[in-house]
Parts: C-alpha cells; structure tokens; sequence
C-alpha cells in the first residue's frame, strides 16, 4: 500500500514478466494503490536495457550542445505542423500566473512518413521526424537509431503497464490491446538550465504546476532532482527521486477522465534549484487517435452516470495543447506590447 504524504513508490515490474503469481498479484494491487492516490509511481524490472536509457540521454546532452541557430534549423514552430522537432526555451507556461518555463525541448515520434494514412489525414503529432543536418550533426544517423530504438522500446513498455492497469480494473489483460493498436506516442527530450540566483523564487519554474493530457506517461530522469508531484491529500510538494534505471510512471488525464475519475492524473512540476543542468525524457502515450474513450468498466456504481461524453483520443489531447502553449503566447504579446510602449507624444499614446 502506498501511504498518505509518502513519495511515489518503486516497483519491480519484472513481477509482470516472471511466472510467480503471487508476485503478479502484488505488482498489481501495488500499481492499482498508486493509481487510487497520486497516479504516479516508479518501476525498475523493466525490458529498456539500462545501455540503451544511457544512449538516449547521452544524445540528449549532445543535442541541446548545439547552438541556437542549429537548433532552430529544425524549429517545431516553423518547419512543420505535427508537432515535431526543436522547441525554444520559454515556449510553455502550464501554470498560470508563473514565468514562461526554463526549459527547452526536442519532440520526436514515430518515423510516419508523408504516404502514410496518419499524415495524408492529419492525425494526432503524426508525420516525419526532423533531424538535424549532417553537416550540423555529422553522427545524427546514430542520434536517430538510438532516438528511435528507444521509443519503440518505450512505446512497448507502456503496453506492458496497460496490461497491468487493465488487471487493476480486474479486466482481461488484453482489455486495452484495440485502443493500443496504431497509438500515437510522442517523446521529448527535455533540457533544464540551472534556474539563474536572481530569478524570483516563486515565479520560476523549469515547468509549472500540472497534469498530463495523455493516458500514461513514461519518464527517465537523469540524476538531477527537480521533479515534485503534488501529494492528493495533504496537499504538500512531494521530491520524485532520481533512480538510476527506473522509470516514472504516470497517469494522464485522459485515464482519469476514462477511469470516471476513479484514477488520478495528478499534479506534478519541475523546479531546477541544483546549480546544475536537468536532462529528462518523458514519452506521453496517447492511444490511437480515432480510438473513442467512455467510462471503462467497474470505474462507476451500478445505475451511476458517467461524468464524461464520449471523446476520441485526438480530441482530448488537442485540448490540453491548446490552453498551455495560449497562454505563454499571450504572455509573450503582452511583455512586448509594454516593452514597445512609447511614453505619450503632446499627450497622445503611440504604440
Ligand atoms: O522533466 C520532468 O521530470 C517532467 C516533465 C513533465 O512533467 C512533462 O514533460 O510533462
Ligand atoms: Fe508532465
């Protein structure tokens, strides 16, 4: 059982892959305990080769080394529109009334190409990845392969926890195999500076208050801590600690939403006060995009409503997308909307 207050536990989820069945059992009322309380949770006994997990984030480093013109040549903003490629630091704001975030990101996916079904009908973040340019990255075919062997990696993990958290719901192991079939996952590689001294304490945030849009999200942390997941109950900020190998499990809204809100999707932040650089690597499994979510079973009373209309998959992570990347645009509009402001000409305000 995970208690009241305490930190997001770590469970050997190689339980899952052995044949002792008490073992089994006990992962999984474990992993049903997490989802109850805080939706988050740690597993370590898992099938990513630790060589692989050190690959990644070695390119992520090297990734984020590069200068700011290099890394703007596969701009997300200005090369593509399925969400991929180099994401500028200060480009979010998830928590309202805080600083635009100190992070910067670099968003790959599933390598879709432009014949493929997905692109031609513009789903959920689907279409080519974008790679740096050999002459910028002369070793970018070996960023790709590591980049791409992971995620699928990754991508199949998150199957294996769906199987668990079907069991969790004492439904068929298989229950969420249809609704896994074609998902879309996205992955991003996340770069932390040091938060600077003088930056105001209560402002600043490497990335604010709040929740996931997808189902789960699967996260490897480097070893510098950062990462707070608000506790359900007591309401206090509780430190994910980094652990070598493991990974961060957590729940993302639409669980919570398709759980009836039996499962948590919970609050979570990163505030990088170590002196040092984070790296980060979080992959948010969506589902299939056209796969529509309504309640799931044994998640509402007999003869109780469901809280949600039915949605599909794309429709509620578009949502979620909308509001964040909003908000730090209009706080961008508005700090240069006061910076280009002209002090008033015969008391008529030029702007
Ligand atoms: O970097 C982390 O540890 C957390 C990242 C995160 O919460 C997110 O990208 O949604
Ligand atoms: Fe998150």
């Amino acid at each position: 059982m995970v208690g009241v207050g305490e930190a997001p536990p770590i469970l050997d989820f190689s339980a899952f892959y052995g044949g002792d069945a008490a073992a089994k059992k006990k992962l999984v009322d474990d992993v049903r305990s997490c989802c109850l309380h805080n939706g988050f949770f740690q597993i370590t006994g898992h099938n990513v080769p630790r060589e692989l997990q050190q690959g990644i984030m070695d390119w992520n480093k090297k990734f984020f080394d590069l200068s700011l013109e290099q890394k703007m040549e596969v701009s997300k903003d200005t090369t593509n529109t399925w969400n991929r490629g180099y994401e500028l630091l200060k480009s979010q704001i998830l928590e309202e009334g805080t600083l635009p975030e100190l992070k910067e990101g670099f968003y790959i996916g599933d390598e879709i190409s432009k014949s493929h079904p997905y692109f031609i009908n513009k789903k959920l973040n689907s279409g080519p990845n974008m790679w740096p340019s050999p002459t910028v990255l002369p070793d970018v075919e070996d960023f790709q392969k590591t980049s791409l062997a992971y995620y699928y990696q990754v991508v199949d993990l998150a199957k294996d926890i769906l199987k668990v958290l079907a069991q969790t719901l004492h439904l068929e192991e298989s229950w969420f195999d249809e609704f896994s079939e074609g998902a879309v996952a996205t992955m991003r590689l996340l770069h932390y500076p040091s938060q600077p001294p003088d930056s105001p304490q209560k402002l600043t945030r490497g990335i604010g208050a709040h929740t996931d849009f997808g189902t789960i999200t699967i996260l490897l942390q480097d070893n510098v801590a950062g990462l707070q997941v608000l506790d359900n109950q007591t309401k206090e900020w509780l430190d994910v600690e980094p652990t070598p190998g493991a990974f961060v499990v957590n729940l993302g809204n639409l669980m919570m939403r398709w759980s009836n809100d039996k499962y948590i999707s919970n609050t979570h932040r990163v505030i990088n006060q170590s002196g040092h650089e984070r790296y980060s690597i979080p992959v948010f499994f969506s589902g299939n995009p056209d796969f529509v979510v309504e309640c799931l079973p044994n998640c509402r009373a007999e003869g109780e409503e469901a809280k949600y209309a039915p949605v599909t998959v794309e429709q509620a992570v578009l949502g979620g997308y909308a509001d964040s990347y909003g908000r730090a645009e209009r706080f961008k509009k508005d700090a240069a909307a006061k910076a280009s402001e002209v002090p008033p000409v015969n008391g008529v305000a030029v702007a």
